[in-house]
């Protein structure tokens, strides 16, 4: 799921990703949310993405919070030319930790980095805000394709190890379930 304040680029750059193309001209907000799938090939497995694209605007902050709970990933943004959508961040990661899974995948990502002349926000504060919070972060622009793969691509391949790791501990164990139901127990031994 791609979040962020609006204007921040979160459409383009899900559209970056999935056509290879950059949406110049008029900023159409998104109103509620969206989605699209691309399948990726991580390490010789494919790797479905459903990549929601949320509204960042205020008052449509009651739909996407429905759409915090299911999410796997997150994809956090903020605009470098814009300092209010870096302010923002904080913001952002109180609501994430209100309405996401616990163990949710965040990435930090600072769009629009082809637009050096109107930078405000410095690489470098990007990168403490990210550690700060322990988070892994990038640079990207929807405009040049910058990172846009590379962050998408990360993405899955933490999705797709979580998705193979065997539990440490498993919830449910055969041999429990057997004494339970008072049948012998050595019968179902391996
Ligand atoms: N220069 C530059 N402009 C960008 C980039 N990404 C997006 N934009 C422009 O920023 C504006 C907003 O982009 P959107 O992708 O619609 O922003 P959003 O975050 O989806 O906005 P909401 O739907 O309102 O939440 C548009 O005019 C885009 O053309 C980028 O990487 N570089």
């Amino acid at each position: 799921m791609l979040v962020g304040d609006s204007g921040v680029g979160k459409t383009c750059l899900l559209v970056r990703f999935k056509d290879g193309a950059f949406l110049a001209g008029t900023f159409i907000s998104t109103v509620g949310i969206d989605f699209r799938n691309k399948v990726l090939d991580v390490d010789g497995m494919k790797v479905k993405l459903q990549i929601w694209d949320t509204a960042g605007q205020e008052r449509f902050r009651s739909v996407t919070h429905a759409y915090y709970r299911d999410a796997h990933a997150l994809l956090l943004l903020y605009d470098v030319t814009n300092k209010a959508s870096f302010d923002n961040i904080q913001a952002w990661l109180t609501e994430i930790q209100d309405y996401a899974q616990h163990d949710v995948v965040l990435m930090l990502l600072g769009n629009k980095v082809d637009s050096a002349q109107e930078r405000v926000v410095k690489r470098e504060d990007g990168e403490k805000l990210a550690k700060e919070y322990g988070l892994p972060f990038m640079e990207t622009s929807a405009k040049t394709g910058l990172n846009v793969d590379l962050a998408f691509t990360a993405v899955a391949k933490e999705l797709k190890q979580r998705s193979m790791k065997v539990p440490s501990e498993p919830r449910f164990r055969l041999h429990d379930y057997v004494k339970r139901e008072g049948r012998g127990a050595s019968c179902c031994r391996p």
